[in-house]
């Protein structure tokens, strides 16, 4: 059985999971696709010689399009409008990271999941199918490193655009680690702090770049993330694990080293495409697996829910400048 999936959103990753859709995974074909820019749309459709309808807007193609399963990797903003359609319309969603820009947004799309009594929807967070971060979670699983008592972790892109402002720092960015850390450490956090230090000349007006984001989790360990999304040099993403008999790190992305011109050098990535392309093919070929099972295993509502909500925090504390608690909802017997 080959999975029908629709995208809405054919911007840099809804193009790129339709690409591997279509010539890399197994078991699934895009037949339906839409965009606001409805040029993004029919050029994917035509760059890759998709046998595909575009539709108008995604509730069109939800409604009408009969797929088994749709993407929603349009702007974060708009993915709680589809993840519900989609969910009361009784299709299977993955859905790009955030899974919406609020916690409130996430409770919307929790609520109308569990209405529907199935679990539909897995969340676009790929660090968990990372082989680095696997063995990170193995070697802390394992006490390789003792009790975990520090994360320093950095999260470096060598630029951003005009509309990315300040708060997108946690909800876009900061996000992907507010998931991977409670994956990591099988715990939750208990409050955040946001920190300014100077401003890079490389930032525009609207964004406060660089941040440190302090987090403490329920077992008193502390975690701070540098968030640099314009550090120039590449797209760069650290994290050291700190424990009572050692240290693990993340490991660099493999990268030829080379002795020339007097000078000994490895290439740095600078583009996410690249840093997570292995990561990406297994989550979403995780995805097309369990919607043909009827099962899906991979990151959900829930999971997006309580990044969510650290999230929110995150932001009030960049406004506040406080220490914010963080409140975690219990997890209810669902999601389980
Ligand atoms: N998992 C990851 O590492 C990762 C990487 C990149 C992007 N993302 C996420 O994917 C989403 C898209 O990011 P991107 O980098 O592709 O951005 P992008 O700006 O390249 O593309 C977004 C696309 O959505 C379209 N769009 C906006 N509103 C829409 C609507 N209402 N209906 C249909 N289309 C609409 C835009 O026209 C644009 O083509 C974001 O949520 C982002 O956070 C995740
Ligand atoms: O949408 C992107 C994507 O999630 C990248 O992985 C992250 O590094 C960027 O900061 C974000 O803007």
């Amino acid at each position: 059985m080959t999975i029908k999936i629709g995208v809405i959103g054919t911007g840099a990753i809804g193009a790129d999971h339709t690409r591997r859709i279509t010539q890399t995974l197994v078991g699934a074909e895009v037949i339906a696709l839409t965009d606001v820019n409805a040029d993004s749309a029919h050029k994917v459709k035509s760059d890759l010689g998709l046998n595909a309808e575009v539709y108008a807007d995604g509730h069109e193609l939800i409604a009408n399009s009969g797929v088994d399963a749709v993407l929603v990797t349009c702007w974060g903003p708009a993915h709680e409008e589809f993840v519900v359609a989609a969910i009361k319309a009784g299709k299977y969603v993955f859905c790009e990271k955030p899974l919406a820009t609020t916690a409130a947004g996430c409770r919307n799309i929790v609520e109308a999941e569990m209405a529907a009594g199935k679990k539909l929807v897995q969340v676009g967070f790929m660090r968990p199918y990372d082989s680095g971060y696997k063995l990170l979670k193995e070697a802390i699983d394992a006490g390789e490193i003792g009790a975990p008592l520090m994360i320093h972790a950095a999260h470096r892109n060598p630029t951003v655009p005009e509309q990315y402002i300040t708060p997108m720092a946690i909800h876009d960015t900061l996000i992907h680690e507010l998931d991977v850390f409670r994956w990591l450490l099988d715990d939750d956090y208990v409050s955040a702090q946001v920190v300014f230090p100077r401003k890079s000349k490389h930032a525009h007006d609207q964004v406060a770049d660089p941040q440190i984001v302090m987090l403490e989790t329920k077992k008193g360990i502390r975690i701070d993330v540098e968030i640099f999304v314009n550090c120039q040099y590449g797209y760069d993403i650290q994290c050291s694990v700190v424990g009572e008999e050692g240290i693990a790190n993340l490991p660099e992305p493999q990268a030829l080293t080379l002795r020339k011109n007097a000078q000994l050098g490895q290439s740095i990535l600078t583009d996410w495409k690249d840093r997570f392309i292995a990561a990406y093919d297994v989550e979403l070929q995780d995805f097309i697996d369990g919607v043909a099972t009827q099962n899906l295993t991979g990151p959900n509502s829930w999971s997006g829910l309580a990044a969510a909500v650290s999230a929110d925090a995150c932001v009030k504390a960049q406004e506040s400048g406080l220490i914010e608690p963080i409140e975690m909802p219990e997890t209810p017997e669902f999601y389980r």
